[in-house]
């Protein structure tokens, strides 16, 4: 699709946001001219064209008001002067105060006087604990904007903050590949560019070209979109990366000030997406254990609202807040081609490309070249790579099986795979490659493999079925001998 150099000026009076949304293969380039304005909390730099492109959809809000030339057609754009930043902000104001008072609980030292809420009773109730906040809301109501924006007032807070921000969505898939549940310590803004990185670009994807700002994450691998289709598994993942953060923590008592943001997927806030009610509780219920969650932050949700003021209003404070008018509605069909982009993102890297006329421009703040990545595509043996699938039914014909026996295969189990049998379902499959087992024989257990943490992803693009060989492409040139992986419901074709 050609593009114009449509260069067109707003100004934005103060609290107001201009919001866009992209077509795909459309890319859009945003310039603050003066004033102050940020993207979902993080700051634009004057006079530095902001790139955006992969069907971006997002504002650009300032607190007091600014110029900015946009460059590009988006397919909408219009400004809004009702936004829920000044709640959002004071939440952020609160939250602040919670750090601060736990960061002088842990010297012993006073609290400093600004640290005392005079503002509002709900800041009263917080305590000298750092906030540990789930977000919890239905579809499309802006939970993950809401962390950025939070993560991102945090770090920008001149006060050292590294919060850690949690993903428990693996629609949505974090810093890793979709069907991967992350966590990360955040140090410097998150910027927002393209849905391939929704949560800025990870370090782990791009060995040899670390951008200034890239994350480290902890990730676990679930391998499917929807909680419905193995609960349990997500449940047992949750309370792990729950425990590598609290282990993270007791090792950094000072950084555990900053506190822990979770994102969770929709399918929490109504039963519909997990099927089972029961099912929704027990993962909002290993959430909250797991990252000891002392706030629950519900977006625009009335009924879910009241459900966790009576279930958890005792024990933690549960709060409403309201959801963006600028939320877009995504439906199956973008969420699909997303998780395309995501995927070819952590493999190729993604450079947007400029429009017409813009030079210098910048992905978030970084240079562009911090984004390409070179993957490399291997032959292996079959024998190189030991493949399971957890809880998948067994590859064995029903005839094999004793006669009277039904085949079950518990929930958990990891079942082998193996490639060379028709229908392995390995082709173009996503494959998450774990961390070694422990080097100690001695502290190995039966179901260790779904404690492993997640190296890196591959996917598999050849089975050479007679010579026992398959090809794979992956970000990284290491070698796979020995290793061990999982394959769960997500394919990658370019
Ligand atoms: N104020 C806004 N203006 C324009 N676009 C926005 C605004 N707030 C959020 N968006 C966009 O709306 C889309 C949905 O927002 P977001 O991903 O935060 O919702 P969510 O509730 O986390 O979604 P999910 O249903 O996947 O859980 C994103 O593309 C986001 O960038």
């Amino acid at each position: 699709m050609s593009e114009e150099n449509t260069a067109k000026e707003w100004i934005l009076d103060a609290e107001t946001e201009y919001r866009f949304e992209l077509d795909a293969g459309t890319s859009l380039a945003i310039t603050l001219v003066r004033g102050r304005a940020e993207i979902f909390g993080a700051e634009l730099v004057e006079r530095k064209p902001y790139l955006f492109g992969s069907e971006c959809k997002a504002a650009v809000f300032t607190w007091v008001g600014c110029t900015i030339e946009v460059t590009g057609s988006p397919s909408t754009e219009y400004v809004s002067d009702e936004t829920p930043m000044s709640a959002y902000g004071n939440l952020h104001i609160a939250f602040e105060q919670m750090r601060v008072k736990a960061l002088a609980k842990l010297h012993g030292s006073p609290v400093p006087e600004y640290a005392h809420p005079t503002q509002s009773k709900t800041q009263s109730d917080f305590s000298a604990e750092p906030p540990r906040v789930l977000i919890l809301g239905p579809e499309n109501s802006g939970k993950t904007t809401i962390c950025k924006i939070l993560v991102n007032y945090a770090v920008r807070a001149g006060q050292g903050w590294s919060p850690i921000l949690a993903n428990v969505d693996p629609n949505e898939g974090g810093w890793a590949c979709p069907g991967a549940l992350s966590a990360a310590a955040i140090h410097g803004p998150i910027p927002t560019c393209s849905p391939a990185n929704p949560l800025g670009s990870a370090a782990t994807s791009a060995p040899a070209t670390l951008s200034s700002n890239a994350i480290l994450p902890l990730v676990y691998w679930y391998g499917h979109a929807e909680m419905k289709r193995n609960s349990l598994l997500m449940d047992r993942l949750i309370r792990n990366l729950g425990i590598n953060v609290q282990e993270k923590f007791d090792q950094d008592p000072e950084g555990y000030t900053a506190g822990i943001i979770v994102d969770t997927p929709s399918s929490f806030a109504s039963s519909s997406g997990l099927g089972v009610n029961d099912h929704r509780q027990k993962l909002i219920r290993a959430c909250i254990d797991a990252f000891r969650i002392n706030i629950i932050l519900v977006v625009g949700h009335e009924k879910l609202n009241v459900e966790m003021q009576r279930s958890y209003g005792s024990l933690l404070t549960v709060l409403k807040i309201p959801k963006s008018g600028g939320v877009v509605e995504l439906d199956h069909g973008y969420r699909e081609r997303i998780h395309k982009y995501q995927m070819h993102a952590y493999m190729y890297g993604e450079m947007i490309p400029s429009p017409p006329g813009i030079k210098g421009g910048t992905q978030g703040g970084d240079t562009l070249t911090d984004f390409i990545l070179t993957p490399s595509s291997n032959v292996i043996n079959f024998s190189d790579l030991t493949i399971y699938r957890i809880g998948a039914e067994t590859m064995a014909p029903s005839s094999a099986l004793p006669i009277g026996a039904t085949r079950v295969v518990s929930e958990m189990q990891p079942v082998l795979v193996d490639p060379a049998q028709p229908g392995s379902g390995l082709l173009n499959a996503v494959l998450a490659v774990l961390a070694p087992y422990h080097p100690d024989e001695n502290e190995r257990y039966d179901e260790e493999l779904l404690d492993l943490t997640v190296l890196g992803f591959i996917v598999v693009t050849n089975l050479d079925i007679p010579h026992k060989k398959m090809t794979v492409l992956s970000p990284t040139q290491g070698s796979l001998v020995g290793k061990t992986a999982i394959v769960g419901s997500y394919e990658w074709q370019e």
